[in-house]
């Protein structure tokens, strides 16, 4: 079962990510002097620079050099667009990281066609070829020391959204999207095959709109909600959230 950490306010949460973080780094880096991460987008960014970059005391102790970041969905839009998560990533952390950057896996964003993620005009071979190049890059055996994830309000993550197709992919390590529910349609994300070969996965949600998606994740035992097949997928989950988003529900929490 995942386990639940909350603090009351948003940078007690950053605080307690870097702890997490930084944890599963240097046992990463004791094990074998690389650490592979996964982030995602929406406010990820904000909570790793609070945690990472601008606390001073975690700040010291990031072996940025030592990292290498993998995305867990990316949207098909060049770099630099506002919707890339790896754009993202680079205005909210990296840009800020004074010394040796880590190692940052984008998408080929030379195999881009069509405009900002939309259908019409984009070369769906091309498209594959993405998500064939971005599997490829994967460590050999999947496995990726730290996988942080989001959790949107309709239970979706990575850009795995609850009765879609991708949630029964066995095979496929990173698939392509074409229809995500959520704008831009065209994305990569990882499958439940990589997520299951994880070191360790954490999913980070705030504010009370969460309150009802957490509630179902964790109350409904026959909930199929994609965060909810994460956390049975046998791999060691914990979750960071602050007060707000447990408003109203009855669910085992405690102080990381
Ligand atoms: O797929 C997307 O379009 C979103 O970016 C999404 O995956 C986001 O990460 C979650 O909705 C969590 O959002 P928050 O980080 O803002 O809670």
């Amino acid at each position: 079962m995942a386990q639940i950490y909350t603090s009351a306010t948003s940078p007690e949460v950053a605080q307690s990510v870097a702890a997490f973080v930084l944890k599963h780094q240097d046992e990463a880096l004791a094990k074998s002097g690389t650490f592979k991460i996964a982030v995602s987008g929406g406010s990820m960014g904000k909570v790793l620079k609070a945690g990472l970059v601008d606390n001073a005391a975690a700040a010291g102790k990031v072996q940025w050099d030592k990292w290498e970041v993998f995305f867990s969905d990316e949207r098909l839009v060049p770099l630099d667009h506002a919707d890339s998560n790896y754009g993202l990533l680079q205005e909210s952390v990296l840009k800020y990281i004074t010394g040796a950057k880590p190692k940052v896996h984008t998408i080929d964003a030379s195999l881009l066609t069509g405009k900002d993620g939309q259908l019409e005009g984009a070369d769906e071979a091309k498209d594959e070829a993405i998500a064939r190049a971005y599997a490829d890059i994967l460590p050999q055996d999947l496995k990726v020391d730290l996988v942080l994830l989001g959790c949107g309000p309709d239970g979706h993550t990575c850009s795995l959204f609850p009765g879609h197709a991708l949630l029964k992919e066995t095979e496929k390590t990173i698939a392509l999207i074409r229809d995500s529910p959520k704008p831009p349609p065209r994305r990569i994300s990882f499958t439940f095959p990589v997520l299951a070969k994880a070191g360790a996965i954490a999913f980070i949600a705030e504010g009370e709109g969460k309150a009802p998606v957490i509630d179902q994740i964790f109350n409904d035992k026959l909930s199929q909600l994609p965060c909810k097949l994460v956390n049975d997928l046998g791999v060691p989950v914990a979750w960071f959230v602050n007060d707000a988003a447990l408003t109203g529900i009855s669910v085992p929490a405690s102080k990381y």
